[in-house]
């Protein structure tokens, strides 16, 4: 399978790595990276470990491929769109966290599949990334449901070796994900904790109350998302990754701009579409935007 990968930083690199085992694989990423692979292959560390030598470019129009993996930040989501809408794919998947298909959908002629991703994934240095975890991908059709296209993905990831899954409930699953994002990230980011740290206490039920609302939202959107599945699922979430500090806290340690907008934010606008207030959602939200307006990054 001819395979462009759309953002080829941490996680973009290790799939996309993994995949050029067996697959045409092209990363776009920025310099030094994309010279670097270029230049002297890539080499996987870690939990996983290969050196592959796929092409790797900072052009970002012009592809032709028959999947196009998308993995920038949510908040690239659109420009990433923007591109991939000059170039010819027969398929688009998001692996981001954070509800983005939407945005590529309305931007794109290619038919878009949701993904969800639990691999860890660091960029160690250019042309050098760390796998900290093999986790799971499950990808499968935006709107549920039994998809040959989603099929032939999950098959060619696996040929590749990646625990891949293909899923006929993506709707609840990005939903679930979504909830655990919402009550896990904000809250470890903004008070600097580890993600075990939100195993019982008033942080628990701030992480409890953030989840509970995007379940609430999840319903009002036709899926089937109970209270209680979503706080379970924050529970097991933090209990799996007791030691982890959250994508969020490391956007925030590093003072880079978080994915909030398309996490927190999305669930406070979706609710809104629906005449609906998720005050818990809002002050996470509002709190860090204001701290990234503070820092000078929005
Ligand atoms: N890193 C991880 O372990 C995991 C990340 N995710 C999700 O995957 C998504 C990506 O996360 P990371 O890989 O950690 O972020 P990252 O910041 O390491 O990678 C994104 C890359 O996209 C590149 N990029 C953005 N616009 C571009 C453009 N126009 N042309 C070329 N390159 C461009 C950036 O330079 C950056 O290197 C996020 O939504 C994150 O939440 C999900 C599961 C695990
Ligand atoms: C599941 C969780 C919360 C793990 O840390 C995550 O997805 C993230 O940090 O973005």
């Amino acid at each position: 399978m001819r395979i462009l990968v759309f953002g080829a930083g941490s996680l973009g690199t290790l799939v996309g790595g993994l995949l050029a085992s067996v697959h045409d694989v092209t990363l776009v990423a920025r310099d030094p990276h994309a010279a670097r692979v270029s230049a002297a292959g890539l080499d996987i560390v870690g939990a996983e470990s290969a050196h592959v030598s796929p092409a790797a470019t900072t052009t970002e129009t012009g592809h032709s491929a028959d999947l196009a993996l998308v993995t920038v930040k949510s908040f690239d989501t659109a420009a990433a769109a923007d591109a991939l809408a000059d170039c010819d794919v027969g398929a688009v998947l998001s692996l981001q966290n954070g509800l983005t298909e939407e945005t590529l959908a309305s931007r794109l002629d290619a038919p878009v599949l949701a993904g969800t991703a639990t691999y860890g994934a660091r960029l160690v240095e250019p042309g050098r990334v760390e796998c900290t975890g093999v986790g799971r991908i499950v990808l499968g059709a935006l709107d549920g449901g039994p998809d040959p296209l989603a099929e032939r993905v999950g098959k060619a990831f696996r040929d590749a070796g990646l625990n891949a899954l293909v899923a006929t409930d993506m709707p609840r699953r990005r939903w679930e994900k979504l909830a655990v994002n919402a009550g896990i990230n904000a809250v470890t980011a903004l008070s600097r904790v580890e993600n075990g740290a939100l195993r019982s206490g008033d942080a628990n039920d701030l992480a409890h109350r953030a989840a509970r609302e995007t379940a609430r939202v999840a319903r009002l959107e036709r899926v089937s998302l109970p209270n209680r599945v979503a706080r379970e699922a924050v529970d097991r979430v933090v209990e799996k990754t007791a030691a982890n500090r959250s994508s969020m806290l490391q956007d925030v340690a590093a003072e880079k701009r978080t994915e909030v907008d398309a996490i927190n934010g999305a669930v406070v606008d979706i609710a809104a579409d629906h005449g609906f207030e998720v005050p818990t959602n809002r002050t996470l939200a509002a709190l860090l935007r204001a701290w990234e307006r503070g820092a000078g990054i929005r």
